[in-house]
């Protein structure tokens, strides 16, 4: 079984991804080239530790698992089973990434990217052992998340597969293998469905972003955590699904460009949280106060989801 780990890359993704895993018992060397990088992950840790023990989910009984930082790539992956690449959703970048990785680890490493939707078969193109590469994709917040698609690309040998699955679900968390390598596996192709339409219904003005997300969040996601979308075409009734369908489908965004609403806020760098405004305005005290308050919120509700209040 995997004990050690290295994590490269700790932006918005990196510091959970290490707070949960040194929590499943791994020992993770975590690395960054950007040194504001590491030290808000040094912090995130902490605040990732104390949610996890919210949740009640321990260490293992025989020797707990750390996450440590180091300053170089050599010595982050020095005696790792497992490298997590977690750089920017940039096929360049990652490609460079892994080139620097290739001389520094042997063949039987198993590489793993948290890509969000970039093949693996393209990103394996990249390695000198594409065998070993697969896709471990965490969903945002990562710390708090369960589930973890793992993807294998048209070169990834079964094993690797079996290996990242199995290691998932030793440390508690919920593997989804997915079966074929299509760009953004299943978790972003439905997530982004749904974007798309949200932001066009924005965009035409048939709804305004609040009342967007009221509907949203209470009219769909609320329900969808205890039933999935095809427990729901059961509890609808397919005929229902059928007559609806026949005339919504064809109105539906189908839209294969980004929207002009998100290029124009990209483009006065409106970014969201991490700029302070994107679809809403944020002080810096309404984001660590939103924080706390979406942590404890996803916290209780999974506690009620696991059956364990
Ligand atoms: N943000 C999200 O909600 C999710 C993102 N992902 C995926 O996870 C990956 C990382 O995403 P984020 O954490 O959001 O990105 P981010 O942009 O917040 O962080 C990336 C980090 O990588 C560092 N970095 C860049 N080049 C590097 C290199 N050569 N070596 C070491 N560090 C390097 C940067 O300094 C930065 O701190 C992406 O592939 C993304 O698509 C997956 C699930 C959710
Ligand atoms: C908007 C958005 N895009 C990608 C992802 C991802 O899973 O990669 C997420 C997420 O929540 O994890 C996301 O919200």
């Amino acid at each position: 079984m995997i004990k050690r780990a290295a994590l490269i890359g700790l932006g918005t993704m990196g510091p959970g991804i290490a707070a949960r895993l040194s929590r499943g018992g791994l020992d993770v060397a975590a690395y960054d080239v950007s040194e504001v990088a590491v030290e808000r992950a040094r912090g995130m840790l902490d605040l990732a530790g104390g949610v996890l023990d919210r949740l009640d989910i321990k260490g293992p009984t025989a020797g707990a698992g750390t996450a440590r930082f180091v300053r170089t790539l050599a010595e982050a992956v020095d005696g790792a089973e497992l490298v997590i690449e977690n750089v920017p959703e940039n096929i360049d970048i990652k490609a460079e990434t892994y080139r620097a990785i290739d001389p520094l680890i042997g063949s039987s490493v198993i590489v793993a990217s948290d890509t969000s939707g970039i093949p693996i078969t393209k990103l394996q193109a990249h390695i000198s052992h594409p065998q070993r590469m697969v896709g471990m994709h965490w969903s945002n917040p990562p710390h708090i998340i369960p589930m973890i698609e793992v993807i294998g690309g048209e070169k990834t040998a079964p094993e690797t597969v079996a290996t990242i699955r199995e290691l998932i679900r030793s440390i508690g968390l919920l593997p989804v293998v997915v079966k074929k390598d299509v760009p953004g596996f299943v978790e972003n192709r439905v997530l982004y469905a749904l974007l798309r339409e949200a932001v066009d219904l924005v965009e035409r003005g048939v709804i305004e972003p609040e009342d967007l997300d009221t509907c949203v969040s209470w009219g769909i996601g609320y329900k969808i955590a205890v039933i999935g979308p095809m427990a729901l075409l059961d509890m609808a009734g397919l005929d229902i699904y059928k007559s609806v369908s026949s005339f919504l489908n064809a109105d539906l965004s189908n839209r294969d460009d980004v929207a002009p609403m998100v290029l124009e806020k990209t483009g006065a760098s409106k970014f969201g949280i991490k700029s302070g405004e994107g679809m809403f305005s944020y002080t810096p005290e309404q984001i660590k106060a939103l924080q706390g308050e979406r942590a404890r919120k996803l916290v209780a509700v999974r506690r009620i989801l696991e059956g364990r209040e």
